[in-house]
């Protein structure tokens, strides 16, 4: 049974935060953890974490809490982060040389196999330990290394094309940075990541608490 089709996308987007806390916790050896302590650390309600963690089945003991050990496994599993999934990132100019090192030193769960870039700048250069290929040695790196996910940090006109090298080469899943609309076969699956969008619509939610005297109109 695929779990993950049950449960609402809101709810799959909240498992990463989980397991970032459970990973602190069972760092340092906490063995139980309430789904109150939880929602101390998450910002979550306890509510939201006891019915988020059901639709996966139940894993908690009543007035015990959560194995935390247990619980991590399970969430791990329930993302599909219990496999090594290896990435490469192309364009290795300030996004991507960025996401590498963060996701090298931050994230134990994904291997960043290479970075790959067109600038004679940059390829050869090593960031953190993953080289920068020229996106020449693409289709060899992606089948040698087996890589299953491909970030996008490319100008936008730049990244259809990569798309398309990546769908080639049967890469099934993309996190797209360049501001464009991507198209790719039915059975790939595209995430866009906006900062900017972000920033925006957090000015639009908080526009009443801006300071009115600190702004300008722009027109
Ligand atoms: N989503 C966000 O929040 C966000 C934030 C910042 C930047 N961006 C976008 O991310 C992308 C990268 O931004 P940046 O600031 O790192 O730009 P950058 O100019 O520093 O880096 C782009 C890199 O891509 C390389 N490149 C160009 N064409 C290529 C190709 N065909 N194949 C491989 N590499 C190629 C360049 O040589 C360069 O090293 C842009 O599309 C930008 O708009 C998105």
């Amino acid at each position: 049974m695929n779990q993950r089709g049950e449960a609402p996308i809101s709810v799959i987007k909240r498992l990463p935060v989980y397991l970032r806390v459970l990973d602190n916790l069972v760092k340092r050896d906490i063995e139980v953890v309430s789904s109150k302590s939880l929602s101390k650390e998450t910002g979550f309600t306890a509510e939201q974490i006891r019915k988020d963690l059901a639709f996966f089945g139940a894993f908690g003991t009543r007035g015990t809490g959560y194995n935390t050990n247990y619980l991590r496994e399970r969430v791990l599993r329930i993302i599909g982060l219990d496999k090594q999934t290896n990435v490469a990132i192309v364009g290795a100019g300030h996004l991507g040389t960025a996401f590498a090192r963060y996701n090298v030193r931050e994230n134990p769960y994904t291997s960043v196999v290479g970075l790959f870039d067109v600038s004679p700048d940059i390829v050869g250069e090593n960031i953190e330990g993953v080289p920068v290929y020229h996106l020449n040695d693409l289709q060899e790196i992606v089948r040698k290394e087996r890589v299953q996910v491909g970030v996008i940090t490319v100008p936008a006109v730049h990244a259809q094309e990569v798309v398309d090298r990546l769908v080639e080469e049967n890469v099934k899943a993309l996190l797209n940075f360049a501001p464009a609309k991507l198209t790719a076969p039915e059975d790939v699956r595209i995430h866009n990541v906006d900062l900017t969008i972000e920033l925006q619509s957090l000015i639009y939610f908080a526009k009443d608490e801006l300071n009115e005297e600190s702004t300008q109109d722009l027109e």
